[in-house]
């Protein structure tokens, strides 16, 4: 336990006009293993919608929602926020935040589960970004995931049974459940959470998506029959990802007679452009083609008990908190942060 004196929301960022979509794609990609037309194509999703993707916009009312929150629970930390490819910029931020005197930082990036691109990555940048600053450069601590919090899990269960109500009543009896996350590379899946223990053959992202679907389906009214589901796929052909795709799962639960599907994207705290094209656009135009019902539910957001996870997260950090923990996964015997941190 350790005196913070800042709170930093770390995001992923994204375009706010037409003509940020190709510079935002450009920093989003700068090395990494993503074909030309797969990078063209995901530009077209962004100028579906203006050139305009949600998430900025989610970051700053979720902002909004915490200072009030901290003010009300007695938390005196002042609050930034700094985006890894887009405008506010987590090295500005950083910067910025060095100047105003901040020594040590407190900080939650917008992801709950352990994967490079969700946890490593985020490290990374932090890590070049103080390099930056020099010598006196402030410290970075980062919140641990929080895919186990009932913060993040009850938002989903409220969230999937309004979706479910939604649905006619006799498509609701034979719904199905389909728990989305963002797909990820098969290797960069074995690898995640480290090796403390064995996560299994998806490694911990795998195990946590699988544990917060089962979390989230246990609380509904009844029992529904639900799979874990991955969406948004880039990189090569050639490179195994994690399967099945949602839209190719619907398929076969269409050819099997399953009247709908209640699509729940538990892989993500905001309905960003992911939730948005690939789900609301993309999936829906799937279900429609196979004529079955079809429903999304909301993502956490800011839903007040998400709200109330951040400052009980923080409380973790700067009281000692006992942190609140759904389900039993084994923990990480040095920190998930830590086993987390690997590639
Ligand atoms: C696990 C995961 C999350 C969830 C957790 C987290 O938040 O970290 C996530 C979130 C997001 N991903 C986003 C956007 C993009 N992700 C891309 C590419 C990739 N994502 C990956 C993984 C993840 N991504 C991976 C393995 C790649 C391949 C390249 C690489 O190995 O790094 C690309 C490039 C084009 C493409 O290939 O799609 C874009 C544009 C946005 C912003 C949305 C908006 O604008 O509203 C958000 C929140
Ligand atoms: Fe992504």
């Amino acid at each position: 336990m350790r005196p913070y004196d800042a709170f930093l929301l770390i995001s992923f960022g994204g375009p706010e006009g037409e003509d940020e979509v190709i510079p935002f794609l450009e920093n989003v990609t700068r090395g990494r293993n993503i074909p030309r037309e797969r990078l063209a194509e995901v530009g077209e999703h962004y100028f579906l919608f203006g050139g305009v993707s949600p998430i900025n916009q989610q970051c700053r009312d979720l902002l909004a929602a915490v200072t009030a929150d901290f003010e009300t629970e007695g938390v005196d930390l002042p609050v930034y926020w700094g985006n890894r490819f887009w405008a506010p910029m987590l090295t500005d931020t950083l910067a910025r935040m060095k100047e105003d005197g901040v020594r040590r930082i407190l900080a939650m990036p917008t992801s709950a589960y352990c994967n490079w691109s969700s946890r490593t990555a985020y490290h990374e940048d932090i890590d070049r970004a103080l390099a930056e600053l020099g010598d006196d450069a402030p410290e970075v601590e980062l919140i641990r995931p929080f895919y186990d919090h009932p913060g993040f899990v009850d938002p989903l269960v409220e969230h999937t049974r309004k979706a479910l109500d939604a649905l006619p009543a006799e498509q609701r009896e034979g719904a199905h459940l389909l728990f989305s996350a963002h797909s990820i590379p098969t290797a960069m899946a074995e690898a995640s959470g480290g090796s403390c223990h064995d996560h299994g053959p998806e490694g911990a992202y795998g195990a946590q998506l699988n544990e917060v679907a089962r979390l989230v389906a246990a609380r509904l009214d009844r029992e529904y029959p639900f799979e874990v589901v991955y969406q948004s796929r880039s990189g090569p052909p050639s490179q195994p990802w994690l399967e099945p795709d949602v839209n190719d799962r619907m398929e076969e639960l269409a050819a099997e007679g399953v009247p709908a599907v209640v699509v729940i994207p538990h892989g993500f705290v905001s309905d960003h452009m992911e939730v948005k094209f690939d789900l609301d656009v993309e999936a829906r135009e799937t279900a429609d083609k196979l004529g079955i019902g079809y429903e999304r539910a909301l993502s956490p957001g800011t839903h007040p008990a998400f709200v109330s996870m951040v400052t009980a997260l923080v409380r973790e950090y700067t009281e000692g908190t006992e942190p609140a923990r759904l389900g039993d996964l084994p923990r990480c015997s040095d920190g998930e942060e830590k086993c987390c941190r690997q590639r």
